[in-house]
């Protein structure tokens, strides 16, 4: 398979005075294969929209290889702009155009066939509506007019920033048969989702990233299946000892995440060293059990943002795999 999208080292550093240095893509990597609907999947400040602006030239990255198409942007994009759609941030529309007439206005400023306007209104679902003001339009349905202009050039590749945000679960499912229906037909389509679940029904591969750089990457079941050895969940016969059997658990090197009444416990070899472990501090287990992993699960291990009661996880507060202290009990979504 050839690769649409190709990323090396990617590097973007904020500076400020207040703030300091911020290192926003810190070498990151990426590839995506021809006709594949690929996840782009990050928490809270990982650098996912860092990446997908710099690709698109808005933002100067400070080091790093972006390959589009087999062009070296940003140098080559007026070659690669044709044949890449991209909605990076919610478009705004003309509240009193309507879908059509929105999609007209662009696809003459694009020079493109006007017949190419219903083509794309037929795709997204919206032609039994495209005669309404935009105005009268719910949230789905403005997403589905921002993917409506995004595909007028009928591009090769496709990058959607959250395209699922703030759909309902019908729209959410839509979506999917719209993506799905978009890779049959040979385009290429990068998506950055919170969801992902749908990501994992959506999706033939996936990227993730921590901290600016990628943590994981390759087709879903593959992913799923590097990490649904080591995934272990255990109960403790006193619930109150679960704190004291997480605090064991992580300075021993495993990777933990607290819920209310147990542990999910990640890299985990023999689980049985676990019980002896905690026995050894007065500690009894009373459930000890392997778990199927799902993407979510995976993503939560990966970048440590299972959530803990009580506590809030902060925007950037992710972890590297793979370096000390990446594993812990911290976190949880930001509230
Ligand atoms: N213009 C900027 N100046 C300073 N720091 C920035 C700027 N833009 C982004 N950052 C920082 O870079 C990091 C990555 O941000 P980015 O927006 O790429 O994350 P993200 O993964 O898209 O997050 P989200 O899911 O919340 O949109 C964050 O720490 C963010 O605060």
């Amino acid at each position: 398979m050839s690769a649409v999208l190709e990323i090396e080292g990617l590097r973007k550093t904020y500076r400020s005075r207040r703030r300091g240095v911020r290192h926003a893509l810190d070498g990151f990597d990426m590839r995506v294969e021809s006709g594949q609907v690929h996840g782009f999947l990050g928490p809270n400040g990982s650098g996912k929209t860092t990446t997908l602006r710099t690709l698109l030239g808005l933002i100067r990255p400070n080091g790093g290889r972006m390959v589009i198409l087999g062009h070296e942007v940003p140098h080559a994009l007026p070659a690669v702009a044709g044949q890449v759609g991209a909605i990076v941030e919610s478009p705004q529309f003309f509240p009193h155009f309507t879908a059509r007439d929105t999609l007209s206005l662009l696809a003459g400023a694009g020079q493109l066939p006007g017949r190419r306007v219903d083509e794309v209104l037929e795709l997204v679902g919206l032609r039994d509506r495209a005669g309404e003001r935009v105005k009268t339009y719910s949230l789905g349905m403005k997403q589905r007019l921002a993917v409506a202009s995004a595909l007028l050039k009928n591009p090769k590749l496709l990058i959607l920033d959250e395209p699922a945000n703030g759909l309902d679960p019908g729209g959410i499912r839509e979506m999917r048969t719209l993506m799905r229906d978009l890779s049959a037909a040979g385009m290429t389509v990068v998506l950055s989702s919170h969801i992902l679940g749908e990501i994992q029904l959506i999706c033939d591969s996936v990227t993730i990233i921590s901290l600016g750089r990628r943590v994981a990457y390759g087709p879903v079941e593959q992913v799923l299946a590097e990490h649904s050895q080591s995934s272990v969940r255990i109960r403790l016969e006193a619930v109150t000892d679960l704190p004291q059997a997480a605090d064991v658990l992580t300075r021993a090197g495993v990777r933990v995440a607290a819920e209310p009444d147990h542990l999910m416990l990640a890299g985990v070899d023999k689980p049985a060293a676990v019980s002896r472990l905690l026995a050894e501090h007065g500690l009894y287990v009373s459930e000890l059990a392997p778990v199927a992993v799902d993407l979510e699960s995976v993503f939560l291990e990966l970048t440590a943002t299972a959530p803990v009661p009580g506590q809030h996880r902060q925007v950037d507060q992710s972890t590297k795999v793979g370096e000390p202290g990446s594993g812990g009990t911290g976190g949880g979504w930001g509230a």
